[in-house]
């Protein structure tokens, strides 16, 4: 499917058609980062935020999320029939069938309104960028260069999903005839259409990326698309913030105190806890100086493990291991200002000690019937049956994710706490040999691109290239620091009373030998 774009300069006009008010602000080109918002004048805003003037404010009725979509259905009885039986499964599902909806309507003028009210957004789309530089965009050589980083997995999981997601759509809909034909098979009953352009795959992974890097929170309204807000680009010291006002416009505000010039960008942020592999994945960019060094990896139970089913589904999330720098977020907010001088200087004297990880699901991993773990499942009074979680006797099926906490007063927690702490490390390890193996391959891909090489596939992009390398040294290092923290806690725990007596380790170091029971439970540990 084509989507037909037009020139931003046509923008001021959509907006005073459609009751979006420009304050001394254009939307334009900037330098790297597609569209932008630059300042008309000097700005200097009064450090009193009431006082602030209202750079940019749009119409409660412009703002895109599901209760928008509902009431396009309302006016639409064709889209309204498309709704019904494919949409409601979640905001963004419903945004994305919306937006597909006017991209296609974009793309047929020739339907002659047989189907689908036009709207605002059947022409606001048209301004949006025709692609995102976010990987699920990348080429498939592009793809190559995030290999053996916490995307790799996720890039995967994600276009399988997209995929799915898809097909639903279509076999859906499929009983619709008219949008089966225009949808499906790109053309408008009744009418002579030369080039037939049906959606394809990539016209929903672009969808999907629109909706991913240009969503926001809305105080009240939750996460919506707000067009022309969504102009704003990202920058670790923003000049301005957006709220909704008591008539429930969206509006662009500068931040208390900034000073603007004359012609230079106005931006916002983008959320600051966010991970440089989030960053990349949702909006297509790193910013060294925004960003959290942290990152998540998906984590699989023992494949011999028995009870392993039972553990995930009565844990109910991805099993994931999360690492970052800086304080643990409970010590985040609030936090003391001596407390951050003892945390700098503790970090001086012990390397990465600002490391930490948490795994909820390394802890029921790691813990079995003979430690006291129990499934049952209960017959209810309707006849279902549910899954219940035992530990120690007591009924913990709501309490799957705080088992580090339940361990703690037992005898054995030292043990189960060595066991957790290896199988993390040995999941970072994995992740950082696999890093080190492919960084390689992914450096020579960027060497490639710069000299011109020979190769037959189109070389990467440089933003690609430039982006991959960054999240894969910033993986690495935070994959090297947590391992050797990792590796320091689990020496440590070998010389803790309980894990001694447990692996009988002690009775080994006296007599110089090691039983064969011995030497299985260290196995453990391995
Ligand atoms: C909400 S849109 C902002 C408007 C966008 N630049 C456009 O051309 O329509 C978000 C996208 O802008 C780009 N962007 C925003 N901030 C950026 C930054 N600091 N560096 C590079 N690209 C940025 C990225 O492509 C991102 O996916």
């Amino acid at each position: 499917m084509h989507r037909p774009t037009l020139p931003i300069q046509g923008l001021p006009v959509w907006a005073r058609l459609n009751g979006v008010s420009f304050h001394n602000i254009t939307v334009a080109n900037t330098e790297g980062k597609g569209y932008g918002v630059v300042s008309n004048t000097e700005l200097n805003a009064s450090q009193d935020t009431a006082d602030g003037p209202v750079l940019l404010s749009v119409p409660h009725g412009l703002i895109l999320n599901a209760a928008a979509v509902e009431e396009y259905a309302k006016e639409d009885k064709s889209f309204k029939q498309l709704l019904d039986a494919v949409g409601r499964r979640s905001s963004r599902a419903d945004v994305l069938l919306f937006l597909l909806v006017q991209s296609v309507l974009a793309a047929h003028p020739n339907h002659a309104g047989s189907l689908g009210v036009s709207n605002p957004w059947t022409e606001y789309i048209k301004f949006l960028p025709e692609t995102v530089l976010v990987p699920t965009l990348w080429t498939e050589n592009e793809r190559l260069l995030l290999r053996g980083t916490s995307l790799e997995a996720a890039l995967d999981a994600k276009i399988s999903s997209l995929d799915a997601e898809l097909g639903l759509v279509q076999a859906k809909s499929a009983h619709i005839v008219a949008w089966n034909d225009l949808l499906w098979h790109g053309v408008v009953r009744g009418k002579e259409v030369e080039d037939p352009s049906p959606v394809e795959f990539t016209d929903w992974i672009r969808l999907d990326a629109l909706y991913r890097s240009r969503c926001l929170e809305l105080p009240r309204s939750g996460e919506s698309m707000v067009p022309c807000i969504d102009m704003l680009n990202h920058a670790a010291e923003p000049s301005a913030y957006y709220e909704e006002n008591a008539q429930d416009e969206v509006v662009l505000l500068p931040r208390p105190g900034v000073a603007v010039a004359q012609g230079s960008e106005i931006t916002i942020s983008y959320g600051a806890g966010k991970s440089a592999a989030e960053m990349l994945f949702s909006y297509g960019f790193i910013d060294p100086s925004s960003i959290t060094d942290s990152l998540v990896l998906p984590l699989a139970p023992f494949p011999d493990d028995p009870l392993a089913t039972a553990k995930l589904v009565a844990f109910g999330q991805a099993p994931q291991i999360h690492v970052a720098r800086g304080p643990p977020p409970s010590q985040g907010i609030g936090r003391a200002e001596n407390d951050e001088q003892q945390g700098q200087q503790k970090e001086e004297e012990d390397g990465d000690s600002d490391i930490h990880w948490t795994s909820p699901f390394a802890y029921l991993m790691c813990i079995n019937e003979e430690d006291g773990l129990e499934f049952r499942i209960l017959q209810q009074t309707d006849g279902a049956q549910q899954l219940c979680v035992f530990w120690q006797d007591e009924d913990v099926t709501e309490r799957t994710g705080e088992f580090e906490a339940l361990v703690r007063q037992h005898p054995l927690a030292a043990v189960f706490r060595l066991r957790v702490v290896t199988v993390v490390q040995e999941a970072l390890q994995t992740q950082l040999e696999r890093l080190g193996e492919t960084t390689a391959s992914a450096s020579s891909m960027g060497v490639e691109k710069s000299s011109a090489s020979t190769s037959i596939s189109t070389p990467p992009r440089t933003e690609c290239v430039r982006a991959a390398a960054a999240l894969r040294e910033l993986e690495m290092n935070i994959l090297e620091g947590c391992i050797g923290k990792l590796e320091n806690e689990k020496n440590a725990l070998l010389g803790d009373d309980n894990v001694v007596a447990y692996l009988g380790l002690a009775e080994v170091t006296e007599s110089g030998q090691v039983d064969d029971e011995t030497s299985n439970d260290a196995g453990d540990f391995s």
